[in-house]
This record gives C-alpha cells, structure tokens and sequence, in this order.
C-alpha cells in the first residue's frame, strides 16, 4: 500500500486520498477564519462542499470503512441501531454513510435507521424535533463532519440523552485535536495558555464514548509536508502548537 511517511507517523493511502478529495474539492481551505470557539484558523473545514455526486459517495465510503473497522476492533462497542447526525451538517452524512454500510454490509445493517435533529423544534404536523427513527432505548452511532471545541458533540449527547437514547460511538471526519477551550476563551476570544484534554479525549473519559475519526490535523500536515504547494504549512504548525490537546 502507498504510504507517506513523516517521522511521527505514516499516513494510510486511504487518508491521503479522502484529504487530497477534501482539498480538490475545497471542503479543506486555506485562509483565516473565525470558528465556533471564535479561535481564528488557518484552515476550515466545510463539509457543505461535499455536495457534488461523486465526492459524497467517496466520503460516505470513507466514513462507512472507518466506521466497518472502529466497531471490529472495539468490540465492547454496542451495535447501533440508530446512526445519528447532528444538524445541519450531520444530516446528509447520516443518510448517506447508513445507505453505503448497508451496500457494503446488507446483512448487518438492513436493520439499522437513521435520524437527525432539527435545530428549530416544529409544533405542527408530526412535531418535535426528531426527524426519523426516535432514540428511546437505542444504541446511537453519531456521525459529525469536524469537532473542535466538542460544542456541538456536547449538545449531541445531551439532546440523545433527552430522547432517552444511549451514545455507543461518536465518528467525525476531521478531528483538529485541539483542547478545549478555557472558562472564558469563547466570549474574551484569549487562550489562557492552561494544557487541556481535547473534546474527544473527554467523551472518552466523563461518558466512556468511543471516538474515531478519518483524518486528524496531523495527517493533513504530513500531507502538507509532503506537498509543499498545496497549503500553509507554516501557519499550521503555529497552530497546532497553540492549540493542541494534552492527550
Ligand atoms: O466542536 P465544535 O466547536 O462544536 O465545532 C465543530 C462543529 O461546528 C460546526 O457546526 P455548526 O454548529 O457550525 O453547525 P452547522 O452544522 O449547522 O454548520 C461543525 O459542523 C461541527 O459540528
Ligand atoms: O470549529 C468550528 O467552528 C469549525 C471548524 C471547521 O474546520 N469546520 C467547521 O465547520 N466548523
């Protein structure tokens, strides 16, 4: 297999090829942005640009093997019966990643649903803010597009947890492996500089929630050391040091 290699770690072809998809695609950019965390970024994902035929059906390949691997190797990890995604750019995720387990796999996930949220709860028609199968007493798999700061998976698990439904995985395309932010660094804008662990380090350990995620930060920086033209690196690596999580 094609592998890239960097000195801390090589990056699986399949990595490579869902990355350079990303930036072919201009899912992954380059340039300043303000995220959730009001960090300011060199990079962005933005899994809206996952919009065209093919690249969704290579990305819900992509998330489908990783998901086929995370749950042969972690077998304590309760079979889903519900792949959840989180509004809005959970929602095509979660339908189409389940549609391209069940081509790969009929027999094991024929007879699992999907569902996702609404961000507005509708007080007409069927109501509520559910939209497909509900939650109550079911193992949920929750499919995100990138977690940062864990705001989003944090209102995941609580809004699962409401619905009475129980997390067993939590699986992102990106993880930027930065730590969470500090008490006041959402609304002051400054780092406090304090080592912290990153959003998936801490569902791990406050809820016993497996994570996995197809690419990290540093595999798109070894694929950028690889690749001197395709992005900032030198803006990316003063990042990573300014925000990456302790564990
Ligand atoms: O880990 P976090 O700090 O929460 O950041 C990551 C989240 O932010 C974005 O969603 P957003 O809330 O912007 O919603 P959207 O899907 O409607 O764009 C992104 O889709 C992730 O879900
Ligand atoms: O942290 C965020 O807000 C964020 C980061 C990113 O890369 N992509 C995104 O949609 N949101």
């Amino acid at each position: 297999m094609a592998m890239i290699e960097t000195k801390a770690s090589p990056i699986a072809s399949y990595k490579t090829a869902f990355l350079e998809s990303c930036l072919e695609a201009k899912v992954l950019s380059f340039g300043t942005f303000k995220l959730k965390s009001s960090r300011i970024s060199p990079y962005f994902f933005n899994a809206g640009n996952f919009h065209r035929g093919d690249v969704l059906f290579s990305v819900a390949t992509a998330y489908a093997q990783t998901i086929i691997n995370f749950l042969a190797s972690n077998p304590s990890i309760a079979e889903p019966d519900v792949i959840f995604g989180p509004a809005y750019k959970g929602i095509p995720l979660a339908c189409t990643v389940l549609l391209e387990l069940y081509r790969l796999d009929p027999e094991t996930w024929q007879g699992v649903s999907y569902s996702f949220n609404r961000k507005e709860i509708k007080d007409h028609g069927e109501g509520g803010n559910i939209v497909g199968a509900g939650l109550k007493g079911k193992n949920v798999l929750v499919i995100d597009d990138v977690i940062t700061a864990g705001t989003a998976m944090k209102e995941t698990i609580e809004l699962v947890n409401k619905e009475g439904g129980k997390i067993s995985g939590f699986v992102v395309a990106l993880d930027r492996m930065e730590k969470m932010p500090g008490p006041n660094e959402r609304e002051t804008g400054v780092d406090d500089k304090q080592p912290r662990m990153s959003a998936m380090g801490q569902l791990k350990q406050e809820f016993g929630v497996e994570t996995i995620s197809i690419v990290t930060l540093d595999d798109l920086i070894a694929l950028l050391k690889s690749n001197s033209d395709m992005g900032d690196l030198s803006r990316l690596e003063e990042y990573r040091q300014k925000y990456l999580a302790s564990d």
